[in-house]
């Protein structure tokens, strides 16, 4: 089973990972990351990309989507927190989205594109 991170390992890995958007989500050690794509196809593209590396690494984030948007969620559940494989596939989510938008504030309402486009209606 899968060690929780060390002090040590939080404080060289976590700041590059915030840097890209993870950000920690409150009352649990998990982190999030979400993203706006341009299309339902890369939005879903991009989770055709992390279901694979999930599988392969066996690691499976929690997360949702709604039209273009994708939130992530990445802890262990089995360490009841964050562990080296939690922020392994972090990283290599980061590559799979190269162009999308990404959500820094957490707590405003998002919008997809069909509200975006009924707004403009
Ligand atoms: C049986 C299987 O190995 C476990 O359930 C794995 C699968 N995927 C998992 N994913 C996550 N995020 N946490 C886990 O503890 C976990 N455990």
């Amino acid at each position: 089973m899968a060690d929780l991170l060390t002090k040590a390992a939080r404080q060289s890995r976590l700041p590059g990972l915030a840097e890209s958007g993870w950000q920690a989500v409150e009352g649990q050690d998990a982190i999030r990351k979400i993203w706006k794509f341009k299309s339902f196809s890369q939005a879903w593209a991009f989770m055709s990309r992390v279901a694979l590396a999930a599988e392969k690494a066996d690691h499976h984030p929690e997360w949702s989507n709604r039209y273009n948007i994708v939130d992530l969620s990445l802890t262990t559940h089995s360490a009841k927190g964050l562990t080296a494989l939690d922020l392994d596939l972090a990283e290599k989510i980061d590559r799979f989205a190269p162009g999308a938008e990404v959500i820094t504030d957490h707590g405003a309402p998002l919008l997809c594109l069909c509200e975006e486009r009924a707004q403009k209606s």
